[in-house]
């Protein structure tokens, strides 16, 4: 059969249009190719559905160079036309000049002129055990079409001359490592990934999307309707007390310092006072030693706190946050007392992450001066704020708190008052779905391991959630004894969609309390990274027992993808309540709550947006499915479902107003 000599191009629906030389055996650059290419370089530059371009070689090879028939018949003929003008206008104008990503997909061989045109494109993805060089000295003459100057700037000087003067090939997995070659895949998905290459490059990624995306919605957290557009102008906050300097306290008052803002830090005894007046000290001496500030001005910083045990210094203040224990009455008791003490336009702040701020202000009479300041730890370094606002909060102080938010270098994001608000709400199935994950017998080790590749820093079960009193069972970080206080407040509020798993007390009780003792599910040791404590399985094996909720007491079998949907997709459908519910102005103010409040990776977007990318139909269908094999806690939520069956994005704004 004739062979098929030529150059084709095939545009995809994702708008990369795919070049294929096409000249057996070894697909050289005949004079008809050059031409070839020229027309379809042009074509694909000219067409407005074309994004971006792959070039690869059919038959398993790129190109073996430039046809060496054309020498040959210039050697007998004298006729130096016979060699076509190629350098500049190919591989020049029409390839690396090329208006659109140009992606060079290498099987087999690229050489001379064909790795040639493999580096004049903006990136290269090669099948394993491709042939890559530039003979040409071995037939009497240089690389013609600017190879001499592209491989050393890819290669490098030494590396590339050598392989010039040599005429030394190289394998693409040598390649890859010089960095001539940007990816290795296997021949069945180098086109695919090629494509994914060329649209990246496009600016056309997901990637590029997410990113753009939480730019913009960062931004808008700082418009909230009926308080940044009515003409109000925050009061300066210049003298701010916090009440309680453990781990929350010290934090807060930290950063407050930093932003030159007077600090009295209120404690019940001096012992607990010297404790938190130490833990600001060991916080700004950390920013020292890692180079994010001067001694001199940690100095200052510190020079601005006062430590009291007494309401005394309270009566100028401008703000008080309280940063007790999550004690109900406590609180209640401290908001009285303050009320009294403090300056009637002093704002009133709780950093609570889990308790309802009407409660908390219950004994006072200045429901519009309280707000939530809910910061996450380590609070002097994580820059998320969530402003709690309950129905009373006033806008004067949710703008003050706005501003003062900004000034101390956080995300103010303006939140409503329900347990657990935004984040902390949203989140707290991400855990529980994990336990699930492991007393249905998946190892704990490869959740971990599996939400990590997802993006987030670390897994469920060594992560914490960065406010420490988040998510019912926390990961080693927080302190296993902290996440059974916090869990009937949740159980009382969402019980209908909980997965309750003994896993943590089951720890305690093997006298793992996560890092703050150096054992959880991980063990830790200074200077070293965390290692997973295989003797910790006989404890999830005694919850295993005591849920017994394997199917046939056998593990069940998930695949990477499943584990991250069973954890991921309940957080999803909190969050379309949360959207539901109107706890956030904006869908995407919970992307940046999760970016920077949860560490999701901000190159999905943040929650909501990675969720409009997987679907909402899809996890809608997911989470059905789940429910009847699981339960209740996959119950798809009634906005889901909606936003599902009606082909709408769970991002796109309801049509009444937020409650916020
Ligand atoms: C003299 C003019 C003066 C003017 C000079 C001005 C300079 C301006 C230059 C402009 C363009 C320059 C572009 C570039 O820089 C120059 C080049 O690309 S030169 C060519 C470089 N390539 C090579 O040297 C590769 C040579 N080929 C091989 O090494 C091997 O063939 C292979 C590719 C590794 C494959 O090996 P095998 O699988 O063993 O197969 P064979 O070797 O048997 O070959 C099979 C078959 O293919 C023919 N063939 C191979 N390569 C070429 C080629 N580049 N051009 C034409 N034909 C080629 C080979 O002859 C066999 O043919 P068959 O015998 O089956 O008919």
């Amino acid at each position: 059969m004739a062979k098929k000599i030529g150059v084709t191009m095939e545009v995809g629906n994702d708008g990369v249009a795919v070049i294929t030389i096409s000249n057996p055996p070894v697909n050289s650059l005949a004079s008809q190719i050059i031409s070839g290419l020229k027309e379809k370089f042009q074509d694909a530059n000219q067409r407005s559905d074309v994004k971006a371009i792959v070039l690869t070689g059919n038959g398993g090879r790129f190109s073996g160079g430039f046809d060496i028939n054309v020498f040959q018949q210039v050697h007998k003929t004298g006729d130096i036309s016979l060699m076509p003008e190629v350098s500049v206008d190919l591989v020049c104008n029409l390839m690396e000049d090329s208006r659109k990503p140009l992606v060079a997909a290498v099987e087999g061989l690229a050489l001379g002129g064909g790795l040639e045109l493999a580096m004049a494109c903006h990136a290269r993805v090669a099948a394993p055990k491709a042939q890559l060089g530039l003979p040409e000295l071995t037939l009497g003459i240089i690389p013609g079409f600017g190879g001499t100057q592209r491989l050393p700037r890819l290669v490098g000087l030494e590396k590339g001359a050598n392989m010039i003067l040599l005429s030394k090939s190289i394998s693409s997995e040598e390649g890859r490592k010089l960095g001539l070659i940007d990816e290795l895949v296997p021949p069945g998905d180098l086109l695919t990934t090629s494509r994914k290459w060329a649209l990246d490059i496009a600016l056309l990624s997901d990637t590029a999307k997410a990113l753009v995306h939480v730019f913009f919605a960062q931004r808008a957290t700082s418009k909230v309707p009926k308080v940044t557009d009515v003409g109000l102008k925050p009061r300066p906050m210049k003298k701010v007390a916090v009440i309680g300097g453990g781990l929350m306290g010290s934090g807060i008052a930290t950063a407050l310092l930093l932003s030159n803002i007077r600090v009295v830090l209120k404690e019940i005894n001096s012992e607990y006072l010297l404790k938190g007046i130490k833990s600001v000290e060991a916080n700004l001496k950390g920013l020292v030693s890692r180079g994010k500030l001067t001694q001199d001005k940690a100095s200052k910083a510190f020079s601005l706190l006062k430590g009291v045990l007494d309401y005394s210094e309270f009566k100028d203040v401008d703000m008080v946050i309280e940063a007790v224990i999550e004690n109900i009455q406590l609180k209640q008791k401290i908001f009285k007392e303050i009320e009294e003490v403090c300056p009637p336009n002093c704002i009133l702040a709780s950093n609570t992450s889990t308790i309802d701020l009407n409660v908390i202000g219950e004994k006072t009479n200045s429901k519009d001066r309280i707000v939530g300041a809910h910061f996450f730890s380590p609070a002097h370094l994580m820059t998320l704020l969530e402003i709690v606002r309950t129905e009373n909060t006033s806008a004067q102080v949710i703008l003050d708190l706005m501003a003062l938010g900004k000034a101390i270098k956080k995300v103010p994001v303006v939140v409503g008052n329900c347990i657990g608000f935004a984040v902390n709400r949203t989140f707290f199935p991400y855990s529980q779905a994990a336990h699930m994950l492991v007393n249905l017998g998946v190892d704990l080790f490869r959740v971990d391991s599996v939400i990590t590749s997802f993006g987030l820093p670390l897994g469920p079960f060594q992560y914490i959630s960065p406010s420490c009193l988040v998510v019912l069972m926390l990961g080693d970080l927080a302190g296993h004894g902290i996440g059974i206080a916090v869990k009937d407040i949740y159980a009382k509020a969402y019980g209908d969609r909980m997965f309750s798993s003994p896993l943590t007390e089951l720890l305690l009780k093997s006298g793992r309390n996560g890092k703050i003792n150096g054992r959880g599910y991980y063990i830790y040791e200074k200077g070293s990274k965390p290692k997973p404590d295989s003797s910790v399985l006989s404890v999830v094996e005694e919850s295993r027992k005591l849920t017994n909720i394997m199917p046939g007491g056998k593990p069940i079998s998930v695949s990477d993808k499943e584990i991250v949907e069973m954890i991921l997709f309940p957080v999803v459908n909190e969050a379309c309540r949360v959207l539901d519910e109107g706890v956030v102005i904006r869908a995407s103010d919970l992307d940046v709550a999760s970016v920077l409040g949860m560490s999701f990776p901000s190159y999905r977007g943040g929650l909501l947006f990675w969720a409009d990318t997987v679907g909402p139909k899809y996890i809608y269908e997911r989470l059905k499915r789940l429910s009847e094999t699981y339960g209740g806690f996959f119950k798809p939520s009634r906005y889901l479902e909606e936003r599902a069956t009606k082909g709408m994005l769970l991002s796109e704004p309801k049509s009444s107003r937020s409650r916020l």
